[in-house]
């Protein structure tokens, strides 16, 4: 059964410590939304438990390829239509191709359009679309309502909470949006990296 499990994590940015110390586990079925302000840390800490950046220390244990990572670049390609991106991810995933996809994220009116013609909104709605046919179980979602009126948000919540989670799936998500899912907070400011003790660093060196 798939699992997340995070031990002692600390992640940095540019080389500064942002954030240490950070413990979690998410079973199946389980949901982890991050908080903070601004800049504490939250697309640092996706990314790196996507493996997209390393930890500074700490551990992240997941079955391999079992985690999505969905940002703020939304990773279309702008030449294919709505359906021919979702048909290349799916494929690129070795999914089996379930047009279902188009109507949960309110894309069958766009099916044929090429997504360089798409909104903002409709943009984002494709990119989300994405992680339902790539099939993998751990979604690290960033800021995934960004763009979305409030239909497409509940649609989002609703595909999150029934395709997603109800199935087993997990998701850490970074959001300030009520998506209807049952879900604890956590607030990362409890967990901001001290600055460096006092003679920490090689100054006297200089
Ligand atoms: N390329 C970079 N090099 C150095 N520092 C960076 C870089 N990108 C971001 N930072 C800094 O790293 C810190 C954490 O950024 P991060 O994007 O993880 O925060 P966040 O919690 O997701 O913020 P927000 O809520 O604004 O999206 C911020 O102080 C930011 O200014």
């Amino acid at each position: 059964m798939t699992a997340l499990c995070v031990e002692g994590l600390s992640v940095a940015r540019g080389g500064v410590p942002l954030l240490e110390g950070l413990s979690f586990a998410l079973a199946a079925g389980g949901a982890l939304v991050l908080r903070g302000p601004n800049g504490i840390g939250k697309t640092t800490l996706l990314r790196v438990l996507a493996g997209l950046a390393p930890p500074l220390a700490g551990r992240i244990a997941m079955p391999p390829d079992s985690a999505a990572y969905a940002g703020h670049a939304d990773g279309i390609k702008a030449t294919l239509t709505v359906e021919e991106n979702l048909r290349f991810w799916a494929a690129l995933y070795e999914q089996r191709w379930n047009g279902e996809v188009l109507e949960a994220f309110g894309l069958q009116g766009l099916r044929g359009r090429p997504a360089a013609t798409l909104s903002a909104g409709q943009a984002r709605r494709l990119g989300l679309a994405r992680l339902a046919v790539i099939g993998r179980p751990i979604l690290l979602l960033d800021e995934p309502t960004v763009s979305l009126d409030a239909a497409s948000v509940k649609r989002f919540g609703d595909w999150l909470r029934e395709r997603h989670l109800d199935r087993g799936g997990i998701a850490v998500l970074a959001t300030h949006v009520e998506l209807g899912i049952e879900a604890p907070q956590l607030d990362l400011a409890a967990f901001r990296a001290r600055p460096a003790a006092a003679g920490a660093s090689d100054a006297p060196f200089l």
